[in-house]
């Protein structure tokens, strides 16, 4: 339902097994759609429900020897889920229809004299509103559910919710006047190894700084990474924002596992590479977090640093603050899967092979609230990245801080 709602994907594609235009599976029966249907009904979800249980009874219509799943139980969920929507006429309708296939069904008696009673109910009051003005008052009022059309809404009447979900689906292009100032270039940062095969850096945003580097992560790399890392994973967790402990939230859905350094000699050149990649040391990074997602896999908007009054994170490293991501993907992802920016609005599109890197504090040390960032949630295919997390500890030589806010970062164009 999640990726129903992000992708905005119709029913009945999805039914088809169609998603986005690509047909991947031979579709649902209409007993899959009425599952999908009552499990949106128990999560008291009454929008899906009648999304599905209606594609359910358009299957069965065209289904010749459906058993399981019938007219009757369908429009059962279909007609109170209807009223829980509001729409109590229809509803009434469907129960109806219900009864007329079987007259001595006890719910639907119960829910007709009920439904019947409410209209009834409704009437009368708009009966006494409207004799105030002489009008015709006899008919039973329509339900009308037109939906006025919606203005265009600005970026900043959006909510955060809504950005995200248009970021994911790539329908957020970069403003021309940001993108025109964007640049690729090669990079060797005065390293003798990096001379002769300099890093690819493609800039993706300017304040904050986000950069991408390309084929910085090698296959081989990629394959151990990912068999050491499959037997440890367990379902990743989120900091709590008061205690400081680790839990499980819905709004992190995947498997993750930390590797540390001196395991294989893969994990230390990956490792090394990011001191290469952002000129600063990795002595106090946290240890490499491998992450998978699978489908359905997210991270919803968040920062990677501690906030002022999270005085608990990262305490026990002694380490300082996150003071930036170097995020490696490695896989492609086929739909969905993308890291989104919701405070500057940008999309960053997975790439096996390079890596995404950014400051999380300003140089005075403080959380820049631009960096708020989520992963969307993948609609085909798998996920994989890795994080490794610089902390403010041991850099001072690196990016040495400033009372200033504004950000001095230069950039290395030396060639
Ligand atoms: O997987 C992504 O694209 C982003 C992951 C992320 O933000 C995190 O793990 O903190
Ligand atoms: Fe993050």
């Amino acid at each position: 339902m999640r990726l129903q709602d992000t992708y905005k994907l119709e029913t009945a594609q999805v039914a088809k097994g169609v998603l986005n235009g690509v047909q991947y599976s031979t579709g649902l029966t209409a007993s899959d759609c009425f599952e999908l249907g009552r499990q949106s009904y128990h999560n008291r979800d009454y929008y899906h429900t009648v999304l599905w249980m209606q594609e359910a009874m358009d299957r069965l219509q065209e289904e010749q020897n459906a058993t399981t799943t019938s007219k009757p139980d369908i429009l059962e969920y279909l007609a109170f889920s209807t009223y829980m929507q509001g729409n109590v006429a229809r509803a009434l309708s469907m129960t109806n229809e219900l009864l007329e296939l079987v007259p001595t069904h006890e719910r639907a008696l119960g829910n007709r004299a009920y439904y019947q009673k409410e209209i009834q109910s409704k009437a009368s009051q708009s009966k006494k509103k409207r004799g105030e003005d002489g009008q015709d008052d006899t008919a039973i009022p329509e339900q009308n559910f037109t939906v006025a059309e919606e203005r265009v809404k600005t970026w900043e009447e959006m909510t955060e919710r809504e950005r995200y979900e248009m970021l994911c689906r790539g329908e957020v292009s970069i403003p021309l006047e940001v993108e025109k100032n964007l640049k690729c270039r090669y990079v060797d940062r005065g390293i003798p190894f990096l001379k002769i095969a300099p890093f690819k850096e493609e800039e993706a945003y300017l304040d904050p700084r986000i950069v991408f580097y390309h084929n910085v992560i090698y296959d081989e790399e990629i394959e151990t990474i990912k068999r050491m890392a499959q037997p440890r994973f367990k379902r990743a967790t989120v900091q709590n924002y008061k205690t400081g402990a680790l839990e499980i939230a819905n709004y992190r859905i995947s498997k993750s596992a930390w590797l540390q350094e001196h395991e294989h000699k893969h994990v230390a050149a990956v490792s090394k590479r990011v001191e290469h990649m952002t000129s600063m040391s990795v002595e106090t990074a946290e240890e490499l977090q491998v992450v998978n997602y699978g489908i359905g896999g997210h991270y919803e908007p968040h920062f990677d640093f501690a906030r002022k009054e999270e005085t608990n994170a990262f305490k026990s490293l002694g380490t300082g603050n996150r003071i930036a991501t170097v995020l490696y993907y490695m896989s492609d992802v086929e739909q969905g899967g993308g890291t989104v920016f919701t405070a500057i609005n940008i999309s960053l599109w997975p790439r096996k092979g390079s890596a995404a890197f950014w400051y999380n504090l300003k140089p005075n040390g403080e959380g820049d609230f631009k960096t708020r960032h989520a992963a969307c949630p993948v609609l085909t295919g798998s996920k994989w990245v890795a994080n490794k997390w610089l902390h403010e500890r041991g850099q001072e030589f690196h990016r040495p801080c400033t009372l200033e806010n504004q950000a001095t970062d230069e950039v290395d164009v030396r060639h």
